[in-house]
């Protein structure tokens, strides 16, 4: 499995990363939602460079011009609530992609433990397309292994990218180990160390949901 982290490589990125990541910057919610959009659509962007292409002619007022077009079928699926304004800046970009959405949701058993919920599936046929699935944050990374694999429900994707902000180390040890598939690469803004008791990625940025849509009960 490949891993993409962009903030390899110096770039505008890194000044949207600091506003969501800085704790008082942060709580400006318009702000935060349109730094992940914009993440968003830089990152359309980097992963676009590695698409297929066939050449097209276009015809202008004066003549006819050749481009390289992409010819993927791209659907871009993304994981409620925290993905919405991230899948916003894909869209932006990739504006003739079908989109799809999953619900994922952290039910606490007690302060510490608890289990992920699926409960919402809106998908198109997957089989043969491109799917990029997006959600700003890779904690331990089971929301994404169980909404990946709600989304094979819905057909055989050719490729699958995984599409997040900030991911921990851990949880991109377990996508390597439990999406073993070898049609599927990994594209982040940062890898941060760790998780906290609470598995909240350090330093991360805090929760991204509630940054952007306010506390929920
Ligand atoms: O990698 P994991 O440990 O599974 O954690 C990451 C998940 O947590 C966040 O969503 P959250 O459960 O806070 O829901 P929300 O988007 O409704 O706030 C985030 O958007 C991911 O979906
Ligand atoms: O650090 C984390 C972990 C889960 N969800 C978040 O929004 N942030
Ligand atoms: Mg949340």
């Amino acid at each position: 499995m490949q891993i993409n982290n962009l903030s390899e490589e110096n770039s505008l990125l890194n000044q949207f990363l600091k506003e969501i990541r800085n704790v008082e910057i942060q709580q400006d919610s318009l702000r935060f939602r349109r730094n992940i959009e914009r993440i968003g659509e830089i990152m359309a962007y980097e992963i676009s460079k590695r698409m297929t292409y066939e050449t097209e002619n276009v015809k202008t007022q004066l003549g006819v011009a050749p481009i390289n077009l992409p010819t993927e079928q791209v659907v871009l699926g993304t994981i409620l609530r925290a993905g919405l304004p991230f899948h916003n800046g894909f869209l932006n970009y990739f504006d003739h992609a079908e989109n799809a959405f999953v619900s994922a949701y952290r039910k606490y058993k007690d302060a510490l433990k608890f289990d992920i919920f699926i409960e919402y599936i809106a998908s198109p046929s997957l089989d043969g397309k491109t799917l990029i699935v997006t959600d700003p944050m890779l904690a331990t990374g089971s929301s994404m292994e169980l909404a990946v694999g709600a989304l094979h429900t819905k057909g055989k994707p050719a490729h699958i990218h995984i599409a997040t902000i900030i991911a921990s180390q851990p949880a991109i040890d377990y996508i390597q180990s439990n999406l073993t598939a070898d049609n599927i690469t990994v594209w982040t803004a940062a890898i941060d160390p760790e998780l906290n008791s609470h598995s909240y990625i350090i330093p991360g940025l805090g929760d991204a949901g509630d940054l952007a849509f306010g506390q929920k009960l």
